[in-house]
């Protein structure tokens, strides 16, 4: 049994964690943490989830407590920051799906790494790992004069752009071209007039209604276009491999995993 503490509980995959927790049958939710002063805390859990049964109240974040294996933070990157200070001092492996991270955030989280395990995905569904995979091979095999383009499509509330999974596809298409990203990245097209140029990856983005997160990876060419397409429908998606990975890190050693560890893909 894999006892989880679920940063963030009050946010919309907060609460679809903490259903996945009780869905599944070798995990605990044993602590369901909101910011510290929070107007949840002392309330019953199950007010904002659908599934499962459990006696649970919210509490603030500081009062984790020790009876904890793996941690899980789905939050925003000064939330992520606090919540892997939090489990450095407790020496407690943590599981992360925050985007929206900076450079400067990803090294804070390689040098955590040295202390805890971790794992660190920007996307949890088990689809998208296997396109990450997908995309790496036609970089590879279509022809040179190919043209490379992420599409995202995201609900009205996402803050971030492009979303974590297209700049991994990005990324991964980039390793697999030999190119380096960021030299290579094109995230805006209204301020010059440019045609498209041949080692370029572009990035085109969506925010509408409860859409839960698509991506495509095109790869176009003179007479043949590959569109790979990934579409979650649901949150529980994205939580059922968070605590599938939770309890996968639980006794692990130090280091930085990520979702293509805990699925055997690499
Ligand atoms: N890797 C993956 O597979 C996936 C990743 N995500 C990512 O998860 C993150 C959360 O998404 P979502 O649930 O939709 O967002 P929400 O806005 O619904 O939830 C954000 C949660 O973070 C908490 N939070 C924000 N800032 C802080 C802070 N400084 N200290 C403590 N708590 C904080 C909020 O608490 P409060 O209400 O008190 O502000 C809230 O509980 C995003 O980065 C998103 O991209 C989402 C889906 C899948
Ligand atoms: O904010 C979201 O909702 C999602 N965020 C992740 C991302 O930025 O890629 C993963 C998923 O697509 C949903």
């Amino acid at each position: 049994m894999t006892k989880i503490a679920i940063f963030g509980a009050n946010g919309r995959m907060g609460k679809v964690l903490c259903e996945a927790c009780l869905i599944s049958n070798d995990s605990e939710l044993v602590a369901a943490l909101v910011r510290q002063e929070h107007a949840l805390i002392g309330s019953e859990v199950t007010h904002l989830i659908s599934q499962g049964k459990t006696a649970l109240t919210y509490t603030g974040e500081s009062d984790l407590v020790n009876d904890v294996d793996v941690a899980i933070d789905f939050t925003l990157p000064l939330g992520m920051k606090k919540h892997l200070s939090l489990a450095i001092e407790r020496k407690l492996p943590i599981v992360i799906g925050t985007t929206g991270l900076t450079a400067q955030d990803m090294a804070e989280l390689k040098a955590a790494a040295k202390h805890i395990p971790i794992v660190f995905s920007r996307n949890f569904s088990v689809g998208i790992n296997i396109l990450e995979n997908l995309v790496k091979v036609a970089a590879q095999t279509l022809n040179e004069d190919v043209d490379i383009e992420v599409f995202e499509a995201h609900h009205r509330h996402k803050v971030d752009a492009p979303s974590g999974t297209a700049l991994m596809i990005g990324e991964a298409i980039a390793e697999a071209k030999g190119w380096e990203h960021e030299q290579v990245a094109r995230y805006d097209r209204t301020t010059e007039e440019q045609a498209k140029a041949q080692n370029e990856i572009g990035y085109s983005v969506l925010r509408a209604g409860d859409i839960v997160g698509e991506h495509t990876a095109y790869f176009a060419t003179m007479g043949e276009r590959l569109e790979l397409t990934h579409k979650a429908t649901s949150r529980l998606t994205f939580a059922t491999g968070a605590v599938r990975a939770a309890k996968w890190l639980r006794n692990k050693p130090n280091g930085l995993y990520d979702m293509q560890d805990v699925l055997g893909l690499k």
